[in-house]
């Protein structure tokens, strides 16, 4: 647990220095560390190809959105970066995916471990049937060796940062699936950074939430980049707005551009990408 926490705190040092605080003159100078490299990326379902040629650095320790219309690859491209694209038979992807030194495409990358530092939040949350502790601890309880007096706190950390201790440290051994849609979205956050990853990926994480909850998930989310690295997939303008460093405009497989989110929506270079975050399609 102490490990883990100032491998975490460690993280957060080393990026606070490297990321801009402001948009200052001065400060605006400084290069995001980056974390993601993504570089002449290609993707295929069978004969189809998904996604082409794709080049996108994502820094350490900031929230990056990807948008683009229905269908053109955003989603692909999420999956690619924890894997979870192995389980789809017809998946094929060839190109540069580093996450720091690791090569994710890699034969000889251990997918497990991979996943270990990668976590993924889905679009409806998907709590296991189990009590809200177990679901927490379920991760910990495969990948680390704790006492149980480190997993309790370790479960009650991960609880916390998710923003969601308050609302369960009273009923820890309910079942989750008894919880709220937001409450399981928060759940199942806590869940993803109970390992202890560097990297989250979040696809579309408010979609099947109330305005209320999706408010307190954007707020959580922007909390979480100070520790965490944040790609997110997102159809709400506004969402990215509100809670991104940096947006990737995606159409039809490709990357239209890419910038500081500001920059994205109030000067984009592309027409394409005015057009879509004006609503003109999509
Ligand atoms: N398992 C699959 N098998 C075959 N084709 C797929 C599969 N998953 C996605 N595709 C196709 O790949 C393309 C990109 O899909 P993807 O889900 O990445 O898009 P997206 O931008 O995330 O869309 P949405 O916003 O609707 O979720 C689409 O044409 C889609 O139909």
């Amino acid at each position: 647990m102490k490990a883990l926490n100032a491998n975490i705190s460690t993280m957060s040092e080393v990026s606070r220095s490297a990321t801009p605080q402001s948009d200052s003159p001065a400060q605006a100078e400084v290069t995001p560390e980056v974390c993601i490299r993504i570089a002449n990326f290609n993707a295929w379902y069978g004969s189809f190809q998904a996604i082409h040629n794709l080049s996108l650095d994502v820094p350490r320790n900031q929230v990056t959105a990807f948008i683009g219309p229905s269908g053109c690859g955003k989603s692909t491209l999420l999956r690619w970066i924890n894997r979870m694209n192995d389980i789809v038979p017809s998946a094929n992807s060839r190109g540069t995916l580093m996450i720091d030194e690791l090569d994710v495409l890699a034969q000889t990358t251990d997918v497990v471990n991979l996943r270990r530092r990668v976590g993924m939040v889905f679009q409806k949350p998907n709590p296991f049937p189990k009590s809200i502790y177990d679901n927490v601890a379920f991760g910990p309880k495969l990948h680390l060796y704790l006492s149980r007096a480190e997993l309790d706190e370790l479960v009650e950390w991960s609880l916390r940062k998710a923003a969601v201790w308050d609302e369960v440290k009273d009923r820890l051994h309910a079942p989750a699936l008894g919880l709220s849609g937001g409450q399981q979205q928060r759940l199942c956050i806590a869940r993803a950074i109970a390992v202890g990853p560097e990297v989250l990926l979040m696809d579309e994480p408010c979609s099947a939430l109330d305005p209320a909850s999706t408010l307190a998930i954007e707020d959580l989310i922007y909390e979480l980049r100070e520790q965490y690295t944040i790609v997110m997939v997102t159809h709400n303008m506004q969402q990215a707005s509100r809670c991104s460093d940096r947006t990737a405009f995606f159409f039809e497989g490709k990357l239209v551009e890419s910038g500081p989110t500001q920059d994205v929506f109030t000067k984009p270079q592309e027409k394409r990408t005015d057009d879509y975050v004006r609503g003109r399609f999509g």
